[in-house]
């Protein structure tokens, strides 16, 4: 696919801020649509899961029937995106998650849910982010899991001055802690289209 045809893109559209990606995404000239059924699923060659709340979302995407066509969409290589609750969604491992919860897995690292304690529940800081070049990225933690733990086959993106890991690549997967859809620097999603473009 060349750059200039356009790219029809879904966000999983069960829970959370689902409405700014797909904004951001139109900016961005993609054909993007709310995912909630297989069959829209199916149509989309790319997906971007939202923030939100992942316990939520792993429960309505097994009522609503997509947690197998989403399990089989990741193993088959569509290109995703996760966004905080998303990234969550796509980690192999989570701490501090309530028995029970299930992730869809794809990304081999190990996040903690609510890293960040009820102190710095959500704050924002500029991130260097070496694939995005100049300037740092303003980044959004709204209640965010950060990566504890990364695996062989995952590529760190961005890390705090502590070191801890916020932005995760891998294959066709992607994951942010934090929330790249409500600052205005859509140099993120546009990394994203271009992978969904190559892939
Ligand atoms: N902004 C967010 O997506 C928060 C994520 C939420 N704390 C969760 O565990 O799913």
């Amino acid at each position: 696919m060349t750059s200039e045809e356009k790219v029809r893109v879904g966000v999983l559209a069960l829970q959370g801020d689902f409405r700014e990606h797909l904004a951001v995404l139109r900016e961005l000239g993609a054909d993007a649509v709310p995912v909630r059924r297989p069959e829209e699923l199916a149509s989309v060659s790319g997906l971007v899961i939202p923030g939100g709340e992942s316990t939520v979302m792993d429960k309505l995407s097994r009522t609503f029937g997509l947690r197998e066509p989403l399990l089989d969409a990741i193993a088959g290589g569509l290109p995703v995106y996760g966004t905080c609750a998303g990234l969550i969604m796509l980690a192999d491992r989570v701490l501090d998650a309530p028995c029970g919860q299930q992730t869809l897995g794809g990304l081999d690292v190990t996040v903690r849910r609510n890293a960040f304690g009820s102190q710095l529940d959500s704050f924002e800081t500029e991130l260097p982010m070496p694939v995005l070049g100049q300037p740092p990225v303003h980044a959004v933690f709204i209640r965010a899991p950060v990566v504890e733990e990364l695996g062989e086959r995952a590529t760190a993106l961005a890390s705090l001055e502590d070191g801890r890991v916020v932005a995760v690549e891998q294959g066709n997967l992607l994951g942010t802690s934090f929330h790249p859809e409500v600052t205005g620097d859509y140099r993120f999603h546009e990394y994203f289209l271009s992978k969904v473009r190559a892939a």
